[in-house]
């Protein structure tokens, strides 16, 4: 093993780890009544405050794993923990960006970024207080009265950010927030959410399926292998500076040593899943 590679090491730190994964399996039944096996013996922690990307080939298992996280549906084997609770039903501790649209159509960017807080019970004045300086925070100062529609992509996905931002959440769960964006919009909205979680101790789980992305926002990449009953197979930390510009990190020498290690990694994974779904599929 390089010195760039460590499989990662048990928390020494004396408080629990914000998630952990101990033991995890997933299992879906097939409408054939067949078991199709998504994760197997998944352990993984994720500390307070750390920013964690997962990576690995076309259906491994990347969405099934945040859905767990959520508490969206139960392992079949194993066991969450939220700092060191086991999870039981949705995450309370937990706000979700998806790659499809956070925001209701019919309501104002204003009325969009306040729900949280309303539908916790807040005030109208003092959700709306709050969400102003969401939205200021996002960049969105001129837009609170605007619709959805009447916003752009990267526009949009502020609006999504701050919607979850509002309600402080301690885990930020984020499937490919930005992958149907352009690469500019891309970059200025990757920077934003560094810029953002520096200011904050949210512990990130981040899925995508770019690895530059993955190296260039996270503390710590995850790989995992192909399906069926993917596991982890490399936990990379990820040492390079802090605070970072996404779309100039890619040139530095370190960066690019990462990317071929993890690479490697997930290149075998993906010929694998490759090849299954061609043995599958004929
Ligand atoms: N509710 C479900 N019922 C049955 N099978 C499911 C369910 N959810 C996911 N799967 C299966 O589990 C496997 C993993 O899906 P998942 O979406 O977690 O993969 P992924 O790595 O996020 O994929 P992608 O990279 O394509 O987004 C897939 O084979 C998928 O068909």
């Amino acid at each position: 093993m390089s010195a760039l590679e460590t499989v990662y090491q048990a928390n020494t730190q004396t408080e629990p780890a914000m998630i952990e994964l101990k033991g995890i399996s997933k299992e879906f039944v097939k409408p054939s009544g067949d078991v199709h096996s998504v994760l197997q013996g998944i352990n993984l922690q994720i500390p307070k405050g750390e920013f964690v990307s997962i990576v690995g080939p076309t259906g491994c298992g990347k969405s099934t794993t945040l859905s767990l996280i959520a508490g969206f549906e139960p392992p079949t084997q194993g066991k969450v923990y939220i700092s060191g609770q086991k999870l039981e039903g949705t995450n309370q501790r937990a706000a979700c960006v998806f790659q499809t649209e956070n925001a209701f159509p019919w309501k104002t960017v204003m009325d969009n970024v306040s729900l949280g807080l309303r539908l916790r019970g807040k005030n109208k004045a003092e959700a709306n207080d709050e969400a102003r300086k969401w939205i200021a925070r996002v960049g969105l100062k001129d837009f609170e009265g605007h619709y959805p529609s009447q916003l752009s992509g990267g526009m949009r996905k502020r609006v999504a950010l701050a919607q979850c931002l509002i309600v402080q959440p301690e885990i930020l769960l984020m499937d490919e927030p930005f992958s149907a964006l352009d690469v500019h919009t891309r970059h200025l909205m990757e920077d934003e959410l560094l810029r953002i979680w520096e200011e904050t101790s949210a512990s990130v789980f981040f899925i995508t399926h770019d690895l530059e992305e993955a190296i260039a926002l996270s503390d710590r990449v995850i790989v995992l292998t192909a399906g069926p009953g993917a596991r982890v197979k490399g936990d990379y930390r990820i040492d390079l500076p802090r605070p970072r510009n996404v779309a100039e990190i890619s040139f530095d020498p370190a960066f690019m040593r990462i990317h071929q290690q993890i690479w490697q990694d997930l290149r075998d994974e993906v010929i694998i899943s490759y090849e299954n779904a061609n043995k599958f599929s004929s």
